[in-house]
């Protein structure tokens, strides 16, 4: 029978011992030593020819190679102590035509710097997953509350209050709305807002994961579910979320196929994984949003009814930008105070003629479209006044169309509020303030003249 050694001369086989273990012994079941290498033998400071014949415990000190001759026992990764340190020993019974015949000995680390230099490496590693661990888990809770809900338009404050009361209860939430109206955030505000929030606050965008791979995602799978499942499964999105939110984003975009599966979810509260015979149940809350017509869908039979009746149970709609122009101002230096502190800028603002302008837009990107308007005007910008050049070309044309300077029934002239200035400019004496008290609000609230109690309330108010 070929057993891969004939071919090798024996003189080699020393040299690839020596080199697959660096230092190793060879046991009888008395406990003698049959063979050593040098490199174990520098090690333990003898010599070869002083070491083989003698009872194992003779040379090596706390060794445990007679014990596990006699006993057939294998001991793995074991610390041994020799001279003062501590070493990783490995010790095999030697099974020979199922006989135990003696045992073979390894070290694996010969001195204490190279464990310790193995234990460094593993533990920056152990700390760096320790790191990520609690970064994701913080990310995983939701980062919104309703302060960040900026608007102060009828319609927004009505959808806002809906979301405020409808928070601590348990119902699903549908919220519909044009894509970049905050559907998410006000996801993130209701989920902060209910007992739910120490839990996980898990996000999923339905449009984005290819079909065949949503339910695998949402579910789990066990494993060898599928070709190429990973070993040991993969945990749903649900059970991430168990105790917690999912956040079901563009839900007119799932499946007919998903949704079947996604109702009987919400209707028996368990899972089961692709692959398993087991469901796990689950305590999760959802809340879904789209921009589709869901009523049109379930009349074209796109959507199920009856997951759209499970779904709709509190309707939230969240309305456009174009229809709450009045909250532009307000939204812009909200969301320039936010992107001043991402690209390390201070103080911004915004010309006159440059708030006129955002507001005769029509906005078909919403918040998310303005948004990247400042961005990307911060990042032309030398001073700190954005002015209308600053924006991009197709904003720095004249506006759009007439009725854009109508909002809420009535003629605007482009003007931004006399609330909102008056906001900003007190906002920027507050900065001011506390640049020079050095950040002490009770010298800042010193060198504006009001009282403490008032400046810590307009701190809150303008998120300082
Ligand atoms: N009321 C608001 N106040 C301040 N910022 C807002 C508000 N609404 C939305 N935003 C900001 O606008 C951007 C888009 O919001 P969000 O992602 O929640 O929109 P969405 O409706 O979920 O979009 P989509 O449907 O495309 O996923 C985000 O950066 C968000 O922080």
């Amino acid at each position: 029978m070929m057993n891969g050694f004939q071919n090798i001369p024996f003189n080699w086989l020393e040299k690839i011992i020596n080199l697959a273990a660096e230092r190793i012994v060879l046991v009888n079941r008395q406990g003698i030593i049959l063979y050593i290498n040098t490199a174990y033998c520098d090690f333990i400071g003898t010599t070869v020819d002083w070491a083989i014949g003698r009872h194992i415990e003779d040379v090596i000190e706390n060794t445990r190679m007679h014990i596990v001759a006699e006993t057939g026992r294998a001991e793995l990764a074991a610390v041994q102590s020799i001279n003062g340190s501590e070493m990783i020993a490995n010790r095999f019974p030697l099974i020979i035509d199922g006989e135990l015949v003696g045992a073979l000995g390894t070290v694996m680390f010969s001195n204490p710097e190279e464990w310790q230099k193995y234990q460094r490496k593993i533990q920056s590693l152990v700390d760096e997953l320790a790191y990520y661990k609690t970064r994701f888990e913080k990310e995983l809770k939701s980062k919104y509350t309703f302060d960040d809900l900026i608007g102060s338009s009828t319609d927004f404050i009505a959808a806002k209050k809906l979301a405020e009361r409808v928070a601590g209860s348990q119902s699903s939430v549908l919220l519909l709305g044009e894509s970049g109206t905050g559907k998410e955030l006000f996801a993130h505000a209701i989920h902060s807002g209910s007992p739910r929030a120490s839990f996980p606050f898990v996000p999923i965008n339905c449009a984005s994961i290819p079909d065949h791979l949503l339910e695998s995602e949402l579910f789990g799978y066990e494993e060898g579910a599928f070709t190429g499942a990973k070993k040991g499964g993969k945990k749903g999105q649900f059970q991430n979320a168990n105790l917690g939110t999912i956040f079901l984003d563009e839900i007119g975009d799932m499946p007919l196929s998903m949704q079947s599966k996604l109702l009987r979810v919400l209707q028996e509260k368990e899972v089961q994984p692709i692959g398993s015979q087991q469901s796990i149940p689950i305590d999760v809350r959802v809340i879904a949003a789209t921009h589709r017509n869901l009523e049109k869908m379930v009349q074209e039979g796109k959507f199920r009814q009856d997951l759209y009746y499970r779904l709709n149970v509190i309707k939230i709609d969240i309305p456009p930008l174009h229809k709450r122009k009045a909250d532009i101002p307000i939204i812009s230096l909200h969301l320039l105070e936010k992107l001043a502190k991402k690209f390390y800028r201070e103080e911004l603002s915004l010309s006159p003629e440059v708030i006129q302008r955002l507001q005769s837009h029509m906005w078909p990107g919403n918040i998310r479209e303005l948004e990247n308007v400042l961005e990307r005007a911060i990042n032309v910008l030398d001073g700190k006044t954005i002015e209308l050049f600053h924006l991009p070309l197709y904003l720095q044309d004249v506006a759009e169309d007439p009725k854009d300077t109508q909002f809420e029934g009535q003629t605007t002239i482009l003007l931004s509020p006399l609330k909102d200035t008056v906001a900003h400019a007190e906002k920027s004496a507050i900065r001011r303030a506390l640049a020079v008290a050095k950040g002490n609000k009770q010298e800042a609230a010193k060198l504006l003249q009001i009282s403490k109690t008032s400046f810590y309330d307009k701190c809150k108010l303008y998120n300082l």
